[in-house]
């Protein structure tokens, strides 16, 4: 993909990069008050704010709609300040870019559906406005970068991805999981695409905003999207997630920097010191599940002499529960060792079948 670097399209007036503002723009006030309060902490290089939003009930909030945007508009004007909302259809581009609305977002339910994304890509063929699409609900890193993708194909280049964490079942303490691995990989497919992170999606709860959003930063994202309203006790959508500007104001001054190459001689050598060891530590794990694939490979025969089925479940379940136990006697976290275990035995089980095959 042809993508232009994040700060020739969007000035920063910090960094990290901060795009605050409501979930809903609810009304003239309400948004103008928000923006006016965000334009003071100086942060903050972006204005959001939702206008159509895609609620999971019928009767929930569904947005003002078309005449929000030229309330969203108004407040970027007033504090010569970019403004951003969401689009799902053709529709919305057209009414958002004629309403001069600087930069566009995709959202989750949206980037799940191929058929919406070319839409959209389609309907935007001929601009050049910076669009930024939000992480599939399920955490399928490809369909994520084909969206993007897609809409690099009608020559949009101001392009970025929003990671908002992903649907989960029960998820615990947050609303979303972050599931981080997915952004390391979108990372190593796509090194020059910015990646920001929607912390207000994540957590669910705006006490747990700096915490996600100081692990976004320990791992190196570009910047933040998060939700800001006046008065989020009364906002109509997500109240609990909102931060007040003046308490996002104090979260983001909290947050620690990073960097990831830091020119310290000291640090540099005492890291090439640890990753040495971890080479070694790495090269006998290596070994030592060659080994096991070995075994696999030597028990598969036996089963199929047998006639017995390859998985075997009582055995699985004792393997499982003794590993966890000395794992726990190493110190190690249960889930560390339940998903290492899970991984080894898929392998073990695919080889045999192979094996069983070839
Ligand atoms: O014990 C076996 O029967 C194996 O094939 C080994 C193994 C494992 O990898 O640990 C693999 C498949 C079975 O479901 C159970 C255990």
């Amino acid at each position: 993909m042809e993508i232009n670097a994040l700060y020739d399209w969007l000035k920063p007036k910090s960094k990290p990069l901060l795009i605050a503002g409501p979930c809903s723009v609810e009304s003239e006030e309400q948004m103008m008050r928000t923006a006016d309060s965000l334009a003071r902490t100086g942060l903050v290089s972006a204005f959001r704010g939702g206008v159509w939003k895609p609620r999971t009930k019928p009767g929930s909030f569904e947005g003002i709609g078309s005449p929000a945007l030229k309330w969203l508009k108004a407040a970027g004007t007033k504090h010569q300040i970019p403004v951003i909302t969401e689009v799902a259809n053709a529709r919305h581009v057209e009414e958002a870019l004629e309403a001069g609305i600087d930069m566009l977002w995709i959202g989750a339910r949206t980037t799940v559906n191929p058929f919406y994304v070319q839409d959209i890509a389609d309907a935007l063929k001929g601009t050049d406005i910076p669009v930024l699409v939000k992480n599939p609900i399920h955490p399928e890193v490809k369909l994520w970068l084909g969206a993007l993708e897609r809409l690099n194909n009608a020559g949009i280049q101001k392009l970025g991805a929003i990671h908002r964490g992903f649907y989960a079942y029960q998820s615990q303490p947050f609303r979303n999981e972050p599931k981080w691995e997915v952004f390391f990989e979108l990372r190593r497919l796509a090194p020059d695409l910015p990646v920001i992170c929607d912390p207000s999606h994540i957590a669910g709860r705006s006490e747990l905003i700096g915490e996600v959003c100081q692990s976004a930063l320990d791992l190196g994202m570009d910047g933040f999207m998060i939700e800001s309203h006046i008065e989020p006790h009364k906002a109509l959508s997500d109240p609990l997630q909102q931060l007040r500007p003046y308490d996002l104001d104090l979260v983001y001054r909290a947050l620690e920097h990073r960097d990831e190459a830091i020119d310290d001689e000291r640090y540099i050598a005492k890291l090439e010191e640890l990753r040495y060891q971890i080479d070694k530590v790495d090269a006998e794990i290596l070994k030592l599940i060659s080994r096991r694939q070995e075994l696999a490979k030597a028990i598969g025969p036996v089963k199929y002499e047998n006639q017995a089925t390859i998985f075997q479940m009582k055995r699985w379940f004792k393997v499982l529960e003794n590993r966890k136990a000395q794992g726990l006697s190493l110190d190690l976290e249960d889930e560390l060792v339940h998903e290492l275990f899970q991984l080894l035995h898929k392998y073990s089980i695919d080889t045999q079948i192979k094996n069983h095959h070839e």
